[in-house]
């Protein structure tokens, strides 16, 4: 689909039309190469707009297409069609609005030229879908832009503000007003001039002086973030072809590396969480309410109560939002200092105001709780908030694992109380877990789950118990990582096996960096340590199961983690960041396991993976079979944008579909028979029952879980 028509008499505009963000499908490409050859045939014809219908310019490759190759191959190859557009003997004029995204940049990269409103942006996020832009733009980026600028936004897939691009030289004009007019009275006044020098694909890559230094230095740095990720990597190799090779040449490695990429595991994951994040929006809820059958009230004010760290990234968050905020904090104290550090956050004001009385919520329609993990405190507040705020406001607690029911059945109004866990930094991290109760209405998460696309955040409704879906399967990952200590593993190890698979910090630095006490705290209140647990329970075994009192007995050292300078690592002083072995910690677990009669043996990475990851993944089956979250690709958003999980590697239920739900299964079986006294490694009946399906995947999982659901 491209619409084709004559202007000014002698300016062919080319309109991409596929909405919403007229993504280049086999149609488009087909309607697209038909346009140029028809620009190129007629004599009436002089020079060629192209730009995008109804707004977007075009969001690139069909990526839906991505899974089928019948219809990848259907249709003209992006390849040839850019090909033709660069040969074309009458000039090109790309005319961007919106955004110019992937195979859309290619194509504006295969014009002769470029021109951009000014609010357009611009990107080759292909390495984000674990590819590269393998239709050109690896190799006239560079040509454009010399080499250091295109790895920079080819690697990162970055978006381009309008601005910045015509700096970089990337577009040649922008314009404020009409992009397509302006591009047409362009492109007639380059009617006849020679076009040559105009043709990337024409041009030697900009030299650059010691370059097998700077792409091994480009490679190493790239390699560090990558995480595993093979993309990353595949992007620096094809931009140093851009830079080495004839452009023929360079195209030919694209092509090798860009099949090498598309058909890999990675690619799949990839193109799947970019399919996870979008769909979360689809939401339903245990209790059966949906995204599509209701409406939500806006919400236009919000109050934050309690200011620590948390409240004050929320507090930013919803500002941020454009939500006029009263953030309330009654100890005077850290009321002045909490508005310091919102108003650096913000850079000024920015529709905050400030009060030491809860009576200062009571114009809010939303209210986010966010004081200590004290379900006493929060109950008061709940009751408090109950009378003190307008009918119609929604009440929403930030606990991390308290019980929603609990708080709603303190106010008189159970139907509006629901729970918005952030993650810290709440004014960062994408992830939002919308979490409702049996009482909670329909309008309510409506409403909720809007705002949360209003802040940018990637929102997916959950129901209530234990953690939720994040924390209720980080729990068992923990467990495994303490027993795996106990057994003989250092934090190190650990630590080592999960960062090569992939996640940002492994398990004991991330325990360090979010604080011990946390943990500890929410032991407490479930009576597993602290002054409820009488002297005579044996210390390693609570109700019947296995239990590692090792995060409590740092706690009582004081070893909170970064906080304190100490905690599973050494840091060089409170607040610190970087984690150092500490000596002390070794003698720390040898009299331990001495004490407790462990005998410390040789544990390799795969048992680290495969015990942390294979209890946290049982435990996802779990909450689908309980109904607490709604699909396994809700569960996947919520471990890839709040818990890090590598995105090239899907989440925790596709990495599983991917491993095969057999060997998963096996492999809970084996730790489970060397370990009974761990439910968790227990394999769930939901994964059996998938196995026993013949392993259908993951889309079709639904089908075997609403035979078996429980309810909750
Ligand atoms: C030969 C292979 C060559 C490959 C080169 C490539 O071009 S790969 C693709 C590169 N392009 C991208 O990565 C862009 C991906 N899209 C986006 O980043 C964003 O969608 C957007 C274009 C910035 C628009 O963002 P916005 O927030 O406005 O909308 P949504 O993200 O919600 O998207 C709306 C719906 O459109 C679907 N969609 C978006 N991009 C594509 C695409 N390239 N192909 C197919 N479908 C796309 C998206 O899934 C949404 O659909 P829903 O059904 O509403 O969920």
């Amino acid at each position: 689909m491209a619409q084709y028509r004559i202007v000014s008499g002698s300016v062919a505009v080319i309109s991409i039309q596929n909405p919403p963000v007229n993504a280049l499908s086999a149609a488009v490409r087909e309607g697209l190469l038909l346009s140029v050859r028809a620009a190129a045939s007629d004599p009436l014809v002089r020079s060629v707009v192209i730009s995008g219908h109804n707004g977007p310019f075009c969001g690139g490759a069909d990526i839906k297409e991505f899974g089928n190759v019948s219809h990848l191959e259907s249709g003209p190859h992006l390849v040839e069609i850019f090909e033709s557009v660069e040969a074309l003997a009458k000039p090109v004029v790309a005319a961007i609005e919106g955004f110019a995204l992937g195979g859309g940049l290619e194509l504006a990269l295969a014009c002769h030229y470029r021109f951009g409103h000014s609010e357009a942006r611009v990107g080759l996020p292909e390495v984000s879908l674990g590819l590269l832009p393998g239709a050109g733009g690896s190799q006239r980026l560079p040509r454009l832009l010399g080499v250091r600028a295109a790895l920079d936004m080819i690697v990162t897939g970055r978006h381009v503000a309008a601005g910045e691009a015509l700096k970089l030289g990337l577009l040649d004009r922008l314009t404020d007003g009409n992009t397509v007019d302006a591009a047409v009275r362009f492109a007639q006044s380059a009617e006849g001039k020679p076009l040559d020098d105009r043709r990337l694909g024409n041009r030697p890559c900009p030299p650059l002086e010691n370059i097998d230094a700077f792409f091994e230095e480009a490679l190493i740095h790239a390699r560090g973030r990558a995480r595993g990720a093979a993309a990353p990597l595949a992007c620096v190799q094809a931009v140093r072809g851009a830079a080495t090779l004839p452009f023929l040449k360079g195209m030919e490695l694209e092509k090798r590396l860009m099949e090498t990429l598309m058909t890999s595991g990675q690619a799949q994951a990839s193109r799947y969480c970019f399919f996870t994040e979008r769909g979360a929006a689809r939401w339903t809820t245990p209790t059966g309410a949906r995204w599509d059958t209701c409406r939500a009230r806006p919400i236009s004010t919000a109050a934050v109560i309690g200011l620590g760290t948390m409240g004050r990234g929320i507090t930013v968050a919803l500002a941020r939002a454009g939500l006029s905020v009263v953030a309330v904090e009654t100890q005077e104290h850290q009321l002045d200092e909490a508005q310091r550090a919102v108003s650096r956050m913000l850079k000024g004001g920015g529709g905050v105001s400030y009060s030491a009385d809860l009576q200062a919520a009571a114009g809010a329609d939303l209210v986010v709780e966010a004081v200590f993990e004290d379900m006493a405190v929060k109950e008061e507040i709940f009751k408090q908030l109950s009378s003190v705020c307008k009918p119609g406001a929604l009440l929403a607690t930030n606990t991390s694992s308290l019980d929603i029911d609990r708080l709603a059945s303190c106010t008189l109004r159970p139907e509006q109380v629901l729970g918005l866990h952030f993650f810290a930094p709440a004014h960062v991290m994408r992830l939002l877990e919308v979490v409702s109760g049996p009482r909670t209405s329909p309008q309510t998460v409506a409403a909720a789950m809007q705002l949360g696309r209003r802040m940018g955040k990637v929102s997916v409704a959950v129901g209530n118990c234990p953690g939720f879906v994040g924390n209720r399967m980080l729990k068992p990952y923990l467990e495994q990582a303490y027993f795996l200590l106990e057994e003989g593993a250092s934090p190190e190890l650990v630590d080592a096996a999960l960062e090569e698979f992939g996640f940002p910090m492994g398990v004991f630095k991330m325990s360090d960096l979010s604080g011990l006490d946390i943990g500890w705290r929410v032991r407490k209140e479930e009576g597993l340590t602290g002054p409820g647990v009488t002297a005579d329970q044996p210390m390693r075994t609570r109700r019947g199961r296995r239990y590692s009192p090792l995060g409590d007995l740092m706690c009582e050292e004081g070893r909170y983690g970064q906080k304190t300078g100490r905690g599973w690592y050494l840091y060089d002083r409170p607040g610190a960041r970087v984690a150092r072995s500490d000596p002390w910690l070794r003698s720390f677990l040898e009299e331990y396991r001495e004490r407790h009669g462990l005998l410390a043996r040789r544990i390799d990475q795969q048992e680290v993976l495969e015990r942390c990851l294979y209890a946290l993944i049982n435990e996802g089956f779990r909450v689908l079979e309980d109904g607490v979250a709604a699909s396994p690709q809700n569960i996947d958003a919520i471990y890839v944008f709040g818990y890090g999980w590598p995105k090239h590697r899907g989440g925790p239920m596709f990495y599983a579909a991917q491993v095969g739900l057999a060997r998963v299964l096996e492999g809970l079986e084996k730790y489970h028979k060397a370990h009974p006294d761990s439910p968790h490694l227990q394999p769930c009946s939901l994964l059996r029952r998938l196995v026993a399906s013949g392993s259908p995947p993951i889309h079709k999982w639904s089908e075997v879980v609403k035979g078996h659901r429980s309810q909750l």
